[in-house]
């Protein structure tokens, strides 16, 4: 499914349109996470919100890694120059404090690069968790309008799982035609 539209205007930089992420058009690189309704626990002290989800390891003994990203919003023009991805977990994020952010993926070549022809951007809710799949080439963690928190969880092994890599040229983010309510 054509995820976003990725076009150039001759002699000018490859641009992509994003669209609003939803769990269809994000199937090909992962899943979309949303948490239940809340329940009261704790003798009515606490309300809790589950989201149960796969996430896939494929490092045998790997732990379960939990982290709190404090992200920040890119400046305009938005460009992307560098992809990266992890072959051995698939990673999740949870928004801590209902910010929108900005998701950008890519399928990969026959040799493991990133394919620009299936580079795809999306603009995550308030209320959506974004799941990689493991070895899904995306944009690291930005925010959309103001700094952010997200909860982050991915399995960590000992083998090295950040993989980089840089666009032979940028590719700017056309959020003005994006058309997605704030
Ligand atoms: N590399 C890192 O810690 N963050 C990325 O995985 C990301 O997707 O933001």
């Amino acid at each position: 499914m054509r995820a976003a539209f990725l076009s150039r205007t001759i002699g000018a930089m490859l641009s992509l349109i994003p669209l609003a992420l939803n769990p269809e058009r994000f199937a090909p690189f992962g899943a979309v996470v949303r948490l239940g309704a809340p329940l009261v626990v704790n003798e009515g002290f606490a309300q809790r919100r589950d989201a149960r989800l796969e996430l896939e390891g494929r490092e045998p003994g790997a732990r379960m890694c939990l982290s709190l990203f404090d992200v920040s919003v890119r400046p305009a023009p938005l460009l992307v120059r560098q992809l990266e991805r992890h072959p051995w977990s698939a990673q999740v994020f949870l928004p801590v404090d209902g910010c929108r952010a900005l998701v950008v993926v890519a399928g990969s070549t026959p040799d493991g690069g990133v394919d620009p022809v299936q580079l795809a951007a999306f603009i995550a809710g308030p209320e959506d968790g974004i799941l990689y799949a493991p070895g899904v080439w995306h944009l690291g963690l930005s925010s959309l309008d103001r700094p952010a928190r997200f909860h982050m969880a991915m399995w960590s092994g000992t083998r090295p799982d950040t993989e980089l890599c840089d666009l032979p040229e940028p590719v700017q983010v056309e959020m003005a035609a994006a058309g997605v309510p704030k």
